[in-house]
């Protein structure tokens, strides 16, 4: 059986006891890792706490030009990373691949922006002093990671914070080790100094959590996940003010006005719903479609839902995956059957298919009502869920009658209503006729309990540093 190590100060790290990994789609056993608990983790952050000095003295441009190589490797070795990742979380072989690319450019655009990290010359307010700012690293990052995009939510926190002069400490999600590790094997061969990036896997999340968020030697900790792990999470933070950013559960309304593209919708609620099988943050939770195009929409939609192959990552033209446990399988029927119970209507879908345990329809309801579960929460599943509207400000009211915040969809080809709609939806990312919008170059975060600042573009480098203000006598 395949053994693995977790990665700590430039070394691989067996423990006493292991964890094994398995393939969502059918079980089988991929292999076993090394369960390295609350004590690896404190090994890590001692490693990363050692490592940083030397790093953080490197200039940026040394810095980019190690980041650089790490990204030539990620891109060169493409292909297997995808595999891996296909195989430990499920999703088809063509997304993943997707998502590694995703996940590179963060690598390779913040290699970039850490040559433009300036401070600024402030014009006095006194004449006999001379006011300047200079930009720093914050030191010692941590960071846990979920396990619907094992790849990329590693480089979105480790590409800035590497680029910055930070050094990183990583646990990421049980059910997904292995994409972390084979990105460690490749920072190790692009020159990464022992103890910049650190890889920590364990079945004691709580415990390894409370290294990450309570260590004084950490300085920065950052979470992508679920509201509720991230609210405990903050709340652990506390005890020494750390730093946070959060990245957590999403919402998203889909709103189909009259004067919508029908084509453009209907592609764009394919691929914010049923990506990743629905495991997606972004993913479309709650569809609102003018009732005048409502029939049109889910016609439509049914159609190419049913145009959907199901099968496991590695199957030749499959476009969709299982789901990541049994639980989540689990619970998005019974979303289901809360849904039908309150008078929803299964257009299409709605029951766990035979291909394994994992696997669920993607499934069209229809008469769905902002009172049900299916609206309130987080669906995270291959599960559309469509209800009508009459006008602008009802929709308005409605998309924004939830504590989520995170990224909401607007399907109009009208300029003026476009613009109306997104200065008044309360989320922190909004796409008007179009489902796929993420990059490295934007800022991608959430607001209310959907998290705490960005990853990406500027507003993501800024969160690697502290801005110190120094004030010179003359
Ligand atoms: N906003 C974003 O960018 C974003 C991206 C991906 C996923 N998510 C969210 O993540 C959730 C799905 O991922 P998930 O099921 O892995 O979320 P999760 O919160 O259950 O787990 C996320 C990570 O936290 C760890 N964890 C869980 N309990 C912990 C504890 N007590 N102490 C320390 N670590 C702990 C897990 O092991 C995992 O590594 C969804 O809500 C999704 O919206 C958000
Ligand atoms: O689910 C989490 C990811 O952030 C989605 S995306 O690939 O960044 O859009």
């Amino acid at each position: 059986m395949l053994k693995f190590q977790n990665y700590i100060d430039g070394e691989w790290h067996d423990a006493a006891d292991t964890v094994d990994v398995r393939d969502p789609a059918n079980g089988e056993l991929l292999g076993s890792v090394a369960d390295g608990g609350a004590a690896g983790a404190e090994a890590a952050v001692a490693a990363a706490s050692a490592a940083f000095p030397a790093w953080s003295r490197c200039t940026a441009g040394e810095r980019a030009t190690v980041l650089k190589r790490w990204y030539q490797l990620i891109v060169d070795n493409s292909d297997d990373l995808a595999l891996i990742l296909s195989l430990e979380q499920g999703k088809p072989v063509a997304e993943a691949k997707g998502e590694i690319l995703y996940g590179a450019s963060f690598i390779e655009w913040f290699a970039e922006e850490c040559r433009r990290a300036y401070g600024q010359t402030i014009p006095t307010h006194n004449a006999a002093m001379r006011l300047n700012t200079i930009r720093q690293p914050v030191g010692v990052v941590s960071c846990i990671t979920p396990w619907n995009f094992p790849n990329a939510m590693i480089t979105r926190k480790a590409g800035p914070a590497l680029a910055a002069g930070c050094t990183v400490v990583i646990k990421p999600a049980l059910e997904t080790p292995l994409s972390a590790l084979a990105l460690c094997q490749l920072a190790e061969e692009a020159g990464l100094p022992k103890g910049t990036i650190n890889v920590v896997i364990g079945s004691d999340a709580a415990g390894i959590g409370k290294v990450l968020t309570q260590d004084p030697r950490v300085a920065k900790f950052t979470f992508t996940g679920s509201t509720a792990v991230g609210k405990l999470l903050m709340s652990q933070c506390a005890s020494t003010v750390k730093k946070m950013s959060m990245e957590l559960g999403g919402n998203a309304p889909f709103i189909v006005f009259d004067d919508a593209d029908m084509d453009t919708a209907i592609s764009a609620c394919m691929a914010t719903k049923f990506r990743n099988a629905g495991q997606v943050c972004v993913a479309t939770n709650r569809i609102y479609v003018h009732e005048s195009v409502h029939d049109e929409f889910v016609e439509k939609l049914r159609a190419q839902v049913a145009g959907l192959k199901i099968g496991h990552a590695t199957e030749a033209g499959v476009t969709m995956g299982p789901m990541i446990y049994r639980r989540a399988v689990d619970r998005v029927q019974e979303l289901v059957q809360d849904a039908v119970a309150a008078g929803a209507k299964i257009e299409i879908g709605g029951e766990q298919l035979a291909n394994g345990e994992n696997y669920f329809a993607p499934t069209v309801l229809t008469g769905v009502m902002d009172t049900m579960r299916i609206a309130q929460e987080e669906i995270f599943g291959p599960l559309a869920a469509v209800q009508k509207f009459s006008d602008e400000d009802e929709v308005i009211r409605r998309a924004n009658e939830t504590p989520y915040g995170l990224a909401a969809y607007v399907m109009s080809e009208n300029i003026r209503r476009a613009n109306r709609v997104v200065e008044a939806l309360d989320y922190g990312m909004i796409a008007c006729n179009t489902g796929v919008f993420s990059t490295a170059v934007a800022p991608f975060g959430g607001v209310k309990e959907s998290g705490i600042g960005r990853e990406g573009g500027v507003e993501g480098m800024a969160e690697f540093y502290e801005t110190k203000y120094a004030c010179f006598g003359v």
